[in-house]
Order: C-alpha cells, then sequence, then structure tokens
C-alpha cells in the first residue's frame, strides 16, 4: 500500500507518517523543504520520541520528493497511490492542489484525499482547488476520489534536534475523518476514527483545543511569556483561558448535547496538555499566523458569535483574547505584520471588521473596540 503525504514538518513527520507507517503504509514526504526530503532519502526512517517518557519508535518505509524540482514525480505517485493525505497549514492547500490534480488525471480507480489541517471543512476546500485545475476532467475525477474532511490533535512543538528528522510528540493523539465521502475500501489505520458525522468532533476539538491554545498563546505574549507551559503557569492567564473555553464550551454542550461533565473533563485534559512540563512549545508557534485565527469559521471569532447569539451576552472571556490578538505583534510572522498594518489603516474594529466579516454594527466588534 502506498500513501503519499505532502507535509514532512511537525504533524507530518510526528503523526500522520508515523501512523501511515505504524499500518504499514510505504509512505512518500513530499515536501519543498529539499534538506528535510533529502534527508529521508538517505536514511530511509527516522525517530518519533513520546514527550515525558522514555518510549520512542521508528518511522520506517519512507522516502521522500522534493515538489519544487520533482512535480513530475509528485503527480506519478499520485496516480498510483492508495491514499493521498496533507498536513502543510491551510494557506498551502491551494498550492499543492495543482500537482494533485495533474495525478489524479491519470487514475481509473478511487482514491481517498485527506487534508489534515486545523480548519473546518480543509478537504472540501482542498477539493475546491484540486478541481479548479481539472477541466474536461472533473467529474470524472470527482467521482473516483474521497476528500473525507479530518479532525486531527497532536502536539507537535516546532524543535531543534541534532538529528534532523526525529521528532518530540506529545503522546496524546487523535484523527477522526468522516466516512461519509470515502470512496471505495475505507482504509484502515490504527488510531485513525472514522464517524458518520464530523463536525461535532472537529468543532470540539477546534473551539477547545485550539482556542484554548490560542487563548494561552496571545495572552501569554501580551504579559511577556515566551511558551505555553509558561503562560499557563501564571494564574492571571489560566483563569481567562478558562473563561473562554468555558463560553466556547457553553456553545459546544447546547449545539451537540454533551454532558456538562464530560464536556468538563474534556476541558480539562486539553488543558493538563498544554501544561505539560515536558513540551516546550513558544507562544509565536501556537500564535502564527493571526489573521488565520481570526477568521469568520476559526477558533475565536466563531464561538464569540455563536455565545451571542445562544446567550444574548457578550463572551468577555473570548472578547479579551481578541483583543490580544490585535495587539500581538511579531516581526518573524508575516500575517502578525500584516495584521498590524491593517490595524494601522481602518484601526481596531476596521481590521477586525474585514477579517471576520462581521456585520458593521455586530455586538462582538462594540465589545472588542471597548476592551482596547
Ligand atoms: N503542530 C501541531 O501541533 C499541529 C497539530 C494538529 C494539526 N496541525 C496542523 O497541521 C498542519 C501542519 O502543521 P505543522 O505544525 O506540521 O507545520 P510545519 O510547518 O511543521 O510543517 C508544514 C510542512 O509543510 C511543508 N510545505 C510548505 N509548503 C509546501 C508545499 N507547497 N508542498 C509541500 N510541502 C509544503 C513545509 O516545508 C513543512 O515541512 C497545519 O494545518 C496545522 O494547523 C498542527
Ligand atoms: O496549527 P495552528 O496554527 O492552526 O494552531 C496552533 C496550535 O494551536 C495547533 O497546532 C495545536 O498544537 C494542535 O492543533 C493540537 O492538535
Amino acid at each position: 500500500m502506498l500513501a503519499v503525504h505532502f507535509g514532512a514538518g511537525n504533524i507530518g513527520r510526528g503523526f500522520i507518517g508515523a501512523l501511515l507507517s505504524k499500518a504499514g503504509y510505504q509512505t512518500v514526504f513530499v515536501d519543498v523543504n529539499g534538506e528535510l526530503i533529502d534527508q529521508i532519502n538517505e536514511r530511509s526512517k527516522y525517530t518519533v520520541e513520546l514527550a515525558g517518557s522514555e518510549d520512542s519508535f521508528e518511522v520506517t518505509n519512507i522516502s521522500g520528493i522534493n515538489s519544487v524540482t520533482n512535480q513530475e514525480d509528485v503527480a506519478a505517485m499520485i496516480a498510483k497511490a492508495d491514499l493521498i493525505t496533507t498536513a502543510v497549514g491551510p494557506h498551502i492547500l491551494p498550492m499543492v492542489a495543482p500537482v494533485i490534480a495533474e495525478g489524479l488525471k491519470e487514475r481509473t480507480e478511487s482514491v481517498n484525499v485527506i487534508a489534515c489541517e486545523n480548519m473546518i471543512g480543509g478537504s472540501d476546500l482542498l477539493k475546491e482547488h484540486v478541481l479548479e485545475h481539472l477541466g474536461a476532467e472533473k467529474s470524472r475525477v470527482a467521482q473516483l476520489t474521497g476528500f473525507p474532511n479530518a479532525a486531527v490533535d497532536r502536539i507537535v512543538p516546532d524543535q531543534t534536534h541534532e538529528d534532523k528528522l526525529k521528532v518530540t510528540v506529545e503522546p496524546y493523539f487523535e484523527w477522526v475523518v468522516d466516512s461519509t465521502d470515502i470512496k471505495g475500501e475505507k482504509p484502515e489505520i490504527a488510531g485513525l476514527t472514522l464517524v458518520e458525522d464530523l463536525t461535532p468532533y472537529i468543532e470540539r476539538k477546534l473551539f477547545t483545543v485550539n482556542t484554548g491554545h490560542a487563548a494561552a498563546a496571545y495572552l501569554g505574549d501580551y504579559y511577556g511569556h515566551q511558551t505555553i507551559h509558561q503562560a499557563m503557569s501564571d494564574s492571571r492567564i489560566l483563569s481567562k483561558i478558562k473563561g473562554a473555553l468555558h463560553e466556547s464550551g457553553d456553545v459546544l454542550i447546547k449545539k451537540y448535547g454533551f454532558t456538562k461533565e464530560a464536556h468538563g473533563k474534556y476541558i480539562e485534559t486539553i488543558l493538563s496538555r498544554f501544561a505539560n512540563p515536558d513540551l516546550s512549545d513558544e507562544v509565536t508557534r501556537v500564535g502564527r499566523a493571526p489573521i488565520r485565527k481570526l477568521g469568520p469559521k476559526d477558533r475565536l471569532v466563531r464561538p464569540a458569535v455563536e455565545y451571542i447569539d445562544w446567550n444574548k451576552e457578550i463572551p468577555t472571556h473570548l472578547v479579551e483574547v481578541i483583543a490580544a490578538v490585535l495587539v500581538y505583534k511579531q516581526d518573524q510572522d508575516p500575517e502578525a505584520v500584516e495584521l498590524q498594518s491593517l490595524i494601522k489603516e481602518q484601526g481596531y474594529k476596521g481590521a477586525l471588521q474585514e477579517i471576520s466579516q462581521l456585520s458593521e454594527d455586530h455586538p462582538l466588534l462594540n465589545a472588542v473596540e471597548k476592551q482596547m
């Protein structure tokens, strides 16, 4: 069995690639980072280490293709793969779409393409971009190819090791895939859960793990901390993170009927994962791409808007986190720089309105403006 995985980064190597290899796939990593790909091809294996334990394992049966120099080879692999996955970041999906389309054109058998990105409808979005490149072959390829959406959860911080392929990950993981959009045989991968309705899973994950993580990152940065662990150890911040998670949790409980007890336990598990002393996760990684994170369907604005819709009240903690995003300054992060220049031109409210696509008189915009 052959899997083609786009993105040999933290999640690619530390999570998806590792599960694919354990499930018996020969995994071809596709990446624009030539150094990483050369190392994968030289060694054909790498080590995944579980943070906080002595446990580690080898990921084997792998090779790599540099997609900057070898687009044709990538398309040829896509044409014969049994499974295609991505973990490149939502903004990169349009860039990998043309080569995926090129390979899919050559196929006569069904295949599934799973975008493992932190967003709602990641595979749907990738499908839209892939189909744009198909011309007359569009409907045939759409018939043959499944694009099931997915939720992926495992904290894999940015890290440097002497061994460039080695990756340290938290022990916890969850990979949930929508079974209703799968074409052909369902992939059998230990650790991958197939569900018929992904929405409660992806929303619970994005609006708890990622909402809480964003709160820790932006408030952490505001209070002068470098890592999520430091932010979690600051009682001023911890109480605000909990407040934000109770606000997003209120909406999740109302929408999906989770019991308060079960959701409370889920929140506690997530908080303990953030506080893991064996993971050093920089606030700059977790806070990366703040414009994406202020998007209408993303981890902060969406639960805040839904909280207002359900309760006719302002979610004060989420508002505080959104305000912290607006004052987040980070020269190395292109979206943080762009956000600040948008704020310079349009003010806090104008910039937030443009990014979040809320109406001018939306109560969330006024609440955030008051907070600034
Ligand atoms: N790290 C985590 O804790 C985590 C957890 C769950 C989900 N995710 C999601 O997984 C995705 C990847 O995140 P990450 O943390 O692994 O990022 P990362 O930066 O470590 O890895 C991304 C990889 O994609 C590669 N890439 C960039 N452009 C490419 C292209 N055009 N073609 C092929 N490869 C390309 C990069 O070189 C890099 O190796 C994101 O959507 C993220 O939200 C991350
Ligand atoms: O990857 P992002 O930028 O969407 O979000 C940053 C982190 O919150 C994220 O990578 C988490 O570590 C991950 O979602 C945990 O499963």
